[in-house]
């Protein structure tokens, strides 16, 4: 944790320049998706990785010269227009064969990727060794851009509002922002339902240590803890990616039930958190459950996990949610009268993201069409949301409705089948879900056995192409819909 080194703002720079790049390139993956579909996207877009910018020019680089050239031919013009048009310093996109090393396009995991061969297994890389550049540099105050997700600016512990539900999570987490690795406190396991804000701490925790010093953290989803490490194995770089880990002072890992059942990924979280702990540096988790109740996880990690500090986050109460609704409004700078904030509060008791999302739609309704927020104008504005939760659908029961009407297994709902028998319905209590309940697509590609959003957002898109294209299905689904709603 030394710094000042020779060197020291070039690579300061260069980490800036190539964390606000990863923020375009995935806004421009999220465009590619919707305009060419998931399936094209996966098969030519999803391996490029991002370069360089240099004068008006950014490098983009493939793998193989047969990926570079048909990136080149079927989508250079596109990949030059939302570039950009995302920055418009940038007028030219150069294609290069190279093999990648920076932060591949988001969903460069494939949602359903085949865990590593055995042959392959984390702890026998076949790959030469290749030098851990994160060693070799200066260290220095940084987000592991290279190696994982950014920080959202908006998650400090200034924003994080404190009530009774939360503030054991909250002192556990300062605790750990202001002396990293203390005894009794690492690993620090925080867990809670969805939404309830593990996410912003372990943000605002990184933010606090990044302030203070130098310090290397690194923040990634569990999820994507695992498609690096199979991408690490499919390209032979294990030994790598390893290191790269075991350089961090912080590591920080979100959602980890998502490792439920993926034994190899488990094993080499496992070995990367021995190394980390052992090494005096700090691990922080969040998960759905406590590490007792993560059955599915191999004993000796849930023991592990354990071992530090565990700290809930309780459902919301009414008073958190008036405090969370009132310092979101005042951010806004929209007044928000009393009433309509106690009516949210009332309302809306599920999480915090969606009483957010539903205050973040009147504040725009507001600001756009120049009209006080009044109760009425709330009713009507947040009238599918309101609906929704007084409906209380739940997506277990669009399953088990679509399901029986297709006469499929209500297994296939979270299988990893593809055929298009069973996707089909899958797709279609995945567009159900999201036109009759609250949650937002990651919260329902968990339900669908552990999908990522992606697959979700495909699969609602497809429902709605079909839809526009057969008035079959669309009576169909519309007949689910009926019957789910009364
Ligand atoms: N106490 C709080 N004060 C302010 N904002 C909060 C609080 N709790 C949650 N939020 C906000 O609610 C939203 C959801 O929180 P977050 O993403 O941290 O939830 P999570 O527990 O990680 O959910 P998931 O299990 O889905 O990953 C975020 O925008 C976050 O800022």
């Amino acid at each position: 944790m030394t710094g000042g080194l020779e060197g020291y703002d070039a690579v300061a720079e260069a980490n800036a320049q190539k964390s606000v790049l990863a923020i375009h390139w995935s806004r421009i993956c999220e465009r590619l998706k919707a305009e060419v579909g998931e399936v094209e996207y996966r098969t030519w877009l999803r391996q490029i990785t991002v370069g360089p910018v240099e004068e008006d020019e950014i490098t983009l680089y493939l793998p193989t010269r047969f990926l570079r050239d048909w990136v080149r031919g079927q989508y250079g013009d596109r990949l030059g227009a939302l570039w950009h048009a995302e920055v418009p310093a940038i007028r030219r996109v150069e294609l290069q064969v190279a093999r990648p090393t920076a932060q591949p396009a988001p969903g460069a995991d494939a949602q359903e990727a085949v865990p590593a061969p055995a042959a392959a297994a984390p702890n026998e890389p076949a790959a030469p060794a290749v030098a851990p550049a994160a060693t070799e540099s200066p260290r220095q105050a940084e987000v592991r851009s290279d190696l994982a997700a950014p920080l959202e600016p908006r998650f400090t512990f200034d924003t994080f509002i404190v009530g009774k539900p939360n503030e054991f999570a909250y002192a556990c987490a300062r605790r750990v922002a202001e002396r990293p690795s203390s005894p009794g406190f690492n690993p620090l396991f925080l867990y809670g339902g969805v939404g309830l804000g593990k996410t912003h701490l372990m943000h605002a925790i990184g933010a606090e240590l990044l302030r203070g010093g130098k310090v290397s953290v690194a923040y990634m989803s569990a999820e994507k803890f695992m498609y690096r490490f199979i991408g690490a194995i499919r390209s032979q770089s294990t030994l790598e990616f390893k290191d790269q880990l075991r350089s961090v002072d912080v590591l920080m890992i979100d959602d980890l039930q998502f490792l439920i059942g993926k034994d190899n990924t488990q094993d080499e979280f496992f070995h990367t958190f021995n190394a980390l702990v052992d090494a005096g540096r700090q691990i922080v988790v969040s998960a759905d459950k406590s590490p007792s109740d993560l059955s599915g996880l191999e004993d000796r990690l849930r023991t592990r996990l354990g071992c530090g500090m565990v700290a809930d986050i309780h459902a919301t109460t009414f008073e958190l949610r008036i405090s969370i609704l009132e310092a979101k409004a005042a951010a806004s700078g929209v007044v928000v009268p009393a009433k309509v904030l106690e009516f949210l509060a009332h309302k809306i008791t599920s999480n915090v993201r969606e009483l957010e999302g539903a205050l973040n739609r009147l504040i725009a309704h507001a600001n756009l069409f120049g009209r006080p927020v009044t109760l009425e104008a709330t009713q009507d504005v947040l009238h599918d949301i309101l609906k929704a939760h007084d409906r209380r659908v739940t997506i277990e029961e669009i399953q088990r409705k679509v399901a029986e009407h297709w006469n499929t297994r209500l297994t296939d709902m979270f299988s990893a089948r593809r055929g298009r028998a069973v996707a089909r319905p899958r797709q279609v209590a995945m567009y159900l879900a999201k036109q009759l309940t609250s949650r937002s697509y990651p919260e329902i590609g968990r339900k669908f056995g552990n999908r990522d959003h992606t697959t979700v957002m495909y699969g609602v898109t497809k429902v709605e192409q079909l839809m526009a294209q057969d008035p079959a299905f669309a009576e169909d689904v519309e007949l689910l819909r009926r019957m789910l709603e009364t």
